[in-house]
């Protein structure tokens, strides 16, 4: 069967998107969606997505990394995701839907989308990272020398080192550029390469870097390989509330596989 697809890009972070509105895709074949996310044998992406009808809301996510396993939220695909429902006409320019995670609150202008993300009130503060789970689980390090940094061996190493193991976390890297600016790297689960940016990566980075003291802003620039994205949150005791994610999301191209 021809499957006809989307490919949409958040700073560089590339989603292949499926409208299964009508619920034509198999779900269960794990070999199809890492052969349609291959750059070399499929189309390309990190990830993919499904658009799906929903009782409730506007529509559901439905996440899947590039390795063909379904996994947790993904920030950037999200944002992609409410991009691909107002280019379907699913929404106008605002968005509420269902994710792994829960309901997520997004609105678009142009192609800039803003999206609401988890709070999150437990932070693990350790002496040289920090860990965090803004939807997907994120380990947070500073690395000095971040441009030229072997992401993916160091990522590699302790994504399935321990404590995290089979079971894995993302890892950031970052640099601090000014008191509210930040430059991140990630390596990401699933993908088991460095993207060029991770949402739920910058989002972890943002809320670090304020609960370690590093920022005293609740408005944080991201700079990732990709691009740059902005991450606002409220401070209410110790939890971050209120989290929005904040950049671009592109239509890149369609087609027929
Ligand atoms: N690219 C994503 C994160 C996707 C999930 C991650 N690879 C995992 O499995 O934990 C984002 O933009 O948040």
């Amino acid at each position: 069967m021809q499957q006809e697809f989307f490919k949409y890009q958040g700073t560089g972070n590339d989603f292949v998107m499926i409208d299964n509105r009508q619920q034509t895709f198999d779900k269960n074949n794990t070999k199809q969606v890492a052969f349609l996310c291959d750059r070399r044998f499929g189309i390309g992406a990190d990830g993919l997505i499904l658009l799906e009808n929903h009782n409730e809301y506007d529509f559901k996510m439905v996440y899947y990394n590039s390795d063909g396993n379904e996994s947790t939220m993904c920030g950037n695909g999200g944002r992609c995701l409410v991009a691909f429902a107002r280019d379907l006409g699913v929404i106008e320019d605002k968005a509420t839907f269902e994710a792994i995670d829960g309901m997520h609150h997004a609105s678009i202008e142009g192609d800039i989308v803003k999206l609401q993300m988890l709070d999150v009130d437990e932070i693990q503060k350790y002496e040289n990272h920090v860990f965090l789970d803004t939807g997907s689980p994120h380990h947070v390090q500073f690395e000095n020398d971040i441009e030229t940094f072997d992401i993916k061996t160091e990522g590699a190493r302790i994504r399935y080192g321990a404590p995290y193991n089979q079971a894995g976390s993302n890892v950031n890297f970052v640099k601090k550029i000014t008191n509210d600016t930040f430059a991140v790297r990630t390596y990401e689960r699933g993908v088991e390469d460095e993207t060029l940016s991770c949402g739920t990566g910058v989002t972890a980075v943002a809320l670090a870097m304020h609960a370690t003291n590093e920022t005293k802003d609740s408005l944080i620039n991201l700079k990732v390989q990709g691009g740059e994205l902005k991450v606002s949150f409220d401070v209410d005791n110790e939890a971050y509330k209120n989290v929005w994610l904040i950049g671009p999301a592109k239509f890149v191209f369609k087609g027929t596989v």
